[in-house]
């Protein structure tokens, strides 16, 4: 799976939100989208899951251009996971995982025992087997996201597109999450906040501000002291950990200077 997209542009009504963006993604990569709030990361992924049309611009999967694409295959070629609380109704957890296997199916298709079989498989993974019968609506915010990613999962797409999937989780969850994805061994699009979180998981990252890209590379590479000052406005002391090989950051309140 790899995704192409160029110059893309979105506006909503006079308001620029997306003004030229280009990247890609290449196969089994982690790629993160970070960026200041409002800064059009949610407007780009919205434009390639089709929640919005562009303006201008191409998205091209594997040399295929989405937008003249059948929704349906669309949806086969990507898994969308939004934050906790993007599910609005009162379903049971496997009623929710069930909807996984909707662009499989014709209209009026009811799940048949290979659906059934997915399903629970998907719930096992997650360990959530032992909720498949509860409210949705009834259970935590990791527990929930759990939910949306087992459902990702009986999608059985290699291509995830994630919106801040940790949004509101404690640390343990945000882990458990990101460790989870990564170890699904998938094609990730992910808008992330938390810059150590970005920087633990992602191959590569996209710095969005004010709807166009101004900077791009590895975590190394992005999440420096001055980039986070000019990106963000904030001070940080940007230091390598040992253990995990990979750049952490430590924001530095006013009055506190390197
Ligand atoms: N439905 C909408 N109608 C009008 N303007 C919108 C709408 N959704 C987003 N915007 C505006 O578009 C710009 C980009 O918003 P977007 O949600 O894509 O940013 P973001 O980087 O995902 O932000 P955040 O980090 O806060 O989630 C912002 O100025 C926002 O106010």
């Amino acid at each position: 799976m790899r995704l192409k997209v160029e110059n893309l542009h979105y506006s909503y009504g006079e308001s620029d939100a997306l003004k030229g963006v280009s990247f890609f993604v290449n196969e089994g990569e982690f790629v993160g989208l970070i960026g200041p709030n409002g800064s059009g990361k949610s407007t780009a992924l919205k434009n390639i899951y089709r929640g919005l049309r562009p303006d201008k611009g191409s998205i091209e999967i594997d040399g295929e251009n989405l937008l003249t694409m059948s929704y349906k295959n669309s949806a086969l070629k990507m898994a969308v996971v939004g934050q906790e609380n993007d599910v609005p109704f009162d379903f049971m957890v496997e009623e929710i995982v069930a909807m996984g296997r909707t662009p499989h199916k014709k209209l009026f298709d009811l799940d048949d025992e290979h659906d059934k079989e997915i399903v629970h498989h998907a719930l096992e993974h997650l360990g959530m087997e032992s909720m498949a019968k509860k409210n949705y609506l009834h259970l935590s915010g990791g527990e929930k996201q759990r939910v949306i990613i087992a459902r990702a999962i009986a999608q059985e797409s290699d291509f995830y597109i994630l919106d801040e999937p940790t949004n509101h989780l404690d640390i343990s969850y945000q882990l458990q999450i990101f460790d989870f994805i990564k170890r699904l061994n998938v094609t990730v699009l992910s808008a992330i906040h938390d810059l150590n979180m970005a920087a633990l998981y992602c191959d590569r990252l996209y710095v969005l501000k004010k709807g166009e890209i101004v900077l791009s590379g590895s975590p190394e590479e992005v999440l420096t002291e001055e980039n986070i000052y000019n990106v963000y406005g904030v001070n940080s002391s940007v230091t390598k950990n040992a253990l995990t090989g990979k750049v952490s950051i430590s924001f530095l309140p006013a009055g506190v200077n390197k």
